[in-house]
């Protein structure tokens, strides 16, 4: 979590150390010390604000190493990671302080276990006990092309430009056809882009060059409700989308807008998809983590769009939510829509993606789900 007080990386990581009343040369050594040690030098004069979710959590986990902790405690922190900051943290960890012990709050311990993590513990009807390993079965995916291989496809993009304010262009030139019917799993590194294609796809954001259509509406040439009829979307901030105060109202909202006959029906219908329907006059941020989630995720898909798009929805959440949100990409995929999940998570695309959509280096490549994404560019993937 960061402050939200300070205007640059620089000003986050130094917020810990100034509180603490550190004489200066001790910050200015604290805050070099902290962003070198997760990555993040080249980024030290931007606004945190309009960073990745992945350099957000490296920000975030600065800020706590320059507080130089004797105890670190990590709540879920590897959940907007690439694979390869995911790979490198316990390294980093214990790079920068040999001395410090390091708690990893996760709903798995696996990973932690083959970084070198020393103990592990499971939290269950209060107390804590040895670590029961996950074990989940393979899903079968239908394959590639069962939708509607012959359809016009749902999302085209033609010679897409687009640059953030004062960036260099983050996309030139992109060409790209999504199928109907599919659950596209969209991968990379931190900071390739993913998120912001996405906004892209859903309107949120102008390209400067090229266009887009979803569902065979032109998205820089249609009014914002009828464009939003074709889709639902959840942040990967899932919990900054909620407008209403219960999650009836909130999966209510689209089919309401969109005049639909029993907006009631509908959203109990969506809340129900995601196991949720008890809850149904419940705040959406009296739940817990994975019960907001899935809320964002009834309130995306009440009104039935063509195309939703999930971002990073499935990190952190334990086996029974993520369940619910794999029946939830499955029937989206039945009634022909199409699922756009970004996701650093190999085992959930390998279980539910029909197609990854690779970004990478301004690019992007549709591709069958199991060719790994490489680490560099996407030179060495066979695009569909
Ligand atoms: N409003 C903004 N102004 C300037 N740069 C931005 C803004 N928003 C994002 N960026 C930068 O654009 C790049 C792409 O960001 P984006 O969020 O699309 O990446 P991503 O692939 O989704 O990353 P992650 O896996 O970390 O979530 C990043 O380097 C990010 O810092």
């Amino acid at each position: 979590m960061l402050s939200g007080r300070a205007a640059s990386l620089a000003g986050e990581i130094a917020f810990g150390p100034e509180n603490l009343g550190l004489p200066r040369s001790e910050i200015a050594a604290r805050l070099e010390a902290a962003q070198s040690a997760m990555g993040l030098s080249h980024l030290a004069h931007r606004d945190p604000r309009q960073l990745s979710g992945g350099e957000a959590q490296r920000l975030a986990i600065a800020s706590a190493l320059a507080m130089r902790p004797a105890l670190l405690v990590l709540d879920e922190a590897l959940t907007d990671l690439d694979r390869q900051s995911r790979d490198g943290l316990a390294d980093r960890l214990l790079a920068f302080d040999p001395a410090m012990t390091v708690i990893a709050l996760d709903v798995a311990a696996e990973h932690w276990l083959a970084q070198g993590f020393r103990h592990a513990a499971e939290l269950a009807g209060g107390r804590l006990h040895p670590p029961t390993p996950t074990i989940r079965p393979t899903r079968a995916i239908a394959p590639i092309g069962t939708g509607s291989p012959s359809a016009a496809p749902l999302v085209t993009i033609r010679d897409l430009g687009f640059a953030h304010p004062e960036s260099a262009p983050l996309f030139t030139a992109l060409d790209l056809s999504l199928p109907a019917a599919a659950a596209i799993a969209v991968t990379g590194p931190n900071g390739a882009g993913k998120s912001s294609l996405m906004r892209l796809i859903a309107g949120l954001m102008r390209p400067s060059a090229g266009e887009i259509s979803v569902a065979g509406l032109p998205v820089g040439a249609t009014k914002p409700r009828a464009l939003a009829a074709k889709l639902g979307m959840v942040f990967q901030n899932a919990d900054r989308q909620f407008v209403t105060a219960s999650l009836l109202a909130e999966a209510a909202l689209a089919p309401r807008l969109h005049g639909q006959k029993d907006p009631a029906r509908a959203a109990l219908d969506a809340l129900a998809a995601v196991g949720l329907q008890e809850s149904a006059a419940r705040h959406p941020l009296d739940l817990d983590n994975g019960g907001r989630r899935l809320a964002a995720v009834a309130a995306a898909i009440a009104h039935q769009p063509a195309l939703v798009i999930l971002d990073e929805t499935q990190r952190g959440l334990d086996p029974d939510h993520r369940a619910r949100l794999e029946s939830v990409i499955a029937a989206i995929r039945k009634r022909s829509g199409t699922v756009l999940f970004v996701c650093h998570d190999e085992e959930f695309v390998a279980r539910n993606a029909t197609h990854r959509l690779a970004v990478a280096a301004g690019s992007a490549v549709l591709c069958p789900p199991d060719k790994a994404q490489p680490a560099g560019g996407l030179d060495a993937l066979r695009p569909i």
